[in-house]
């Protein structure tokens, strides 16, 4: 019996001591974390020293956008995210983090891909490789070159007028409508061929799938291991979720497969013009299926935040009637082309205005700090932040930032037509900046120019009291996107008037 008793004794004690040597342990690492790490002295909220979990609640709600901001509001230009993230709103950060070619992208693109494989464009972390693609690619969709493009963009823009305008009481939900265009335009314009949702007035399989795509691109971004999770799951929408993925590669396969070569033979990003670039088809593949998603939301998005804050504005709205009506339209059929329009002065303006207040591309780019480490600078303050820790410009907040831009809040077009400065160039980074910068640049251009203009010209907008600042307010999925998930805008056209 007393042999039992000293063995218990000896046993409780040493669990005693294990427990006692891991909770000493444990402690260790949460003060070693909390006050002595190498990033303790770039400002944050103590909890972020020890979990990403903040971060991937804001993402997954969509709410980032408005956590950055808070966030900035607090702690300054320069602030720690997760325990090895660290976020800047400086237009100088902004240029220290991607105008340096030695800052890879951060393994936050392994999760944007289509699965094993060949990685897309988007998914190359240095600069050198993604080089391989991105130059001829650039020369490819070069604005002379678009030119072929603006065509295909007219006739996906007819589709959209008869539909917007056979919309009972012309009160027409912009974003459906532009997201149908502009999921028409990238389909023909990188498959040879439209999926015919912009006649339906309806979002179809390809919408749904592409919707689908995104989603599990932002939860796969966050949540550890959740493509196995989507994979092993019983729930039917975890598993379509993981299947769009599939989907849309097959969806990319037979578009580039069913190329009809004898109907658009030079098309700018026809298959046989872009195979070249890669090594085999399933890159070339993979490529075109992200066009798909970079190209669509990205510019409807863009067009409706422009529409909206036009149609708040009745006498901006007549000022730029007017600068437009001095366009003459040069295409066929007397059709605006992107040359008619791309140096009016208050036209350009009211984009860069929107792109500044509402970029499509909201929340962080992250990239990994370079071995030697890098030092984020502002105006303020500049820290340190060493090697291997990744890195990203807050981007909605940069672009508004209240020491770079008067009234940042306030959509006010005119700050980019006189006295512009060089922090407000700086600054201004919807398509991100240096050798990373968006490829598809300059056919979004072509698309917001050629769709803006000939919707402005053609309908008075008007802003009907169920949309509103609160219904429009942004929500971060993988691009933006108004939190009500519609824009309702009236229409009237202009020679009715
Ligand atoms: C208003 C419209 C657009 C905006 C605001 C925009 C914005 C951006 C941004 C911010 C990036 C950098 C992403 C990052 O570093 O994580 C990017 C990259 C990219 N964009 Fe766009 N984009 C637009 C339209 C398009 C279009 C129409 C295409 C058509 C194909 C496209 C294709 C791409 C590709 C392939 C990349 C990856 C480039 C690389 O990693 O080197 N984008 N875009």
């Amino acid at each position: 019996m007393l042999d039992l008793i000293d063995v218990l004794f000896h046993q409780v004690s040493y669990a005693a001591i294990s427990a006692a040597f891991f909770a000493a342990f444990v402690l260790y690492q949460v003060v070693q974390t909390l006050f002595f790490a190498d990033l303790r002295h770039i400002p944050g909220p103590l909890l972020h020293r020890v979990t990403s979990f903040p971060h991937i609640w804001h993402v997954i709600r969509g709410d980032r956008i408005q956590w950055l901001d808070r966030l900035h509001n607090r702690y300054g230009d320069v602030v720690l995210l997760e325990p090895r993230f660290v976020v800047t709103c400086s237009g100088l950060g902004a240029k220290t983090i991607y105008s340096s070619n030695s800052l890879i992208k951060a393994p936050f693109y392994d999760t944007v891909g289509f699965g094993a494989g060949h990685k897309h464009l988007l998914q190359l972390k240095d600069v050198k490789s993604a080089g391989r693609i991105r130059k001829p690619l650039l020369k490819i969709m070069a604005k002379d070159n678009l030119n072929k493009l603006e065509s295909l963009i007219h006739r996906h823009l007819d589709i959209f007028i008869k539909g917007i305008e056979g919309v009972p009481g012309q009160k027409v939900d912009m974003l459906l409508w532009l997201r149908l265009l502009a999921f028409d335009i990238i389909s023909e314009a990188s498959f040879g061929h439209d999926f015919g949702q912009l006649a339906t007035g309806q979002f179809g399989t390809l919408t749904q799938t592409i919707f689908d795509s995104m989603r599990f691109g932002v939860l796969s971004s966050v949540i550890p291991g959740f493509r196995t999770i989507c994979l092993l799951s019983p729930f039917p929408t975890l598993r379509r979720l993981h299947s769009s993925l599939q989907k849309l590669l097959m969806l990319g396969a037979k578009g580039i497969r069913t190329y009809d070569l004898s109907v658009t033979p030079d098309f700018v990003m026809a298959p046989h013009v872009l195979a070249p670039l890669f090594s085999d088809e399933e890159s070339l593949i993979k490529e075109v299926s992200a066009f798909m998603i970079a190209g669509s939301d990205t510019s409807s998005t863009t067009l409706l935040y422009l529409f909206y804050e036009i149609a708040l504005r009745p006498h901006l709205q007549q000022q730029l009637f007017d600068e437009l009506s001095t366009a003459t339209a040069t295409g066929s059929d007397e059709r605006i082309t992107r040359e008619d329009v791309e140096k009016l002065s208050l036209f350009n303006a009211c984009i860069k205005e929107t792109l500044r207040l509402h970029p499509p591309v909201p929340g962080v780019l992250p990239r990994l700090a370079p071995e030697r480490g890098l030092t984020l600078g502002s105006p303020k303050s500049s820290l340190f932040v060493p090697s291997g820790v990744v890195v990203s410009s807050s981007v909605a907040r940069t672009q508004t930032h209240a020491d770079v831009f008067d009234e940042p809040y306030e959509f006010r077009p005119e700050r980019w037509l006189s006295d512009v400065t060089e922090d407000m160039k700086q600054a201004w980074m919807p398509f991100s900046l240096g050798q990373r910068n968006c490829v598809g640049m300059s056919l979004a251009w072509s698309e917001i120019y050629i769709v803006a203009a000939t919707v402005l010209r053609r309908y008075w907008l008007d802003v009907p009291p169920e949309t509103t600042p609160e219904s429009m307010s942004m929500v971060e999925g993988f691009f933006t996107l108004p939190s009500s998930g519609k824009c309702v805008l009236e229409i009237a056209p202009r020679k009715a008037q």
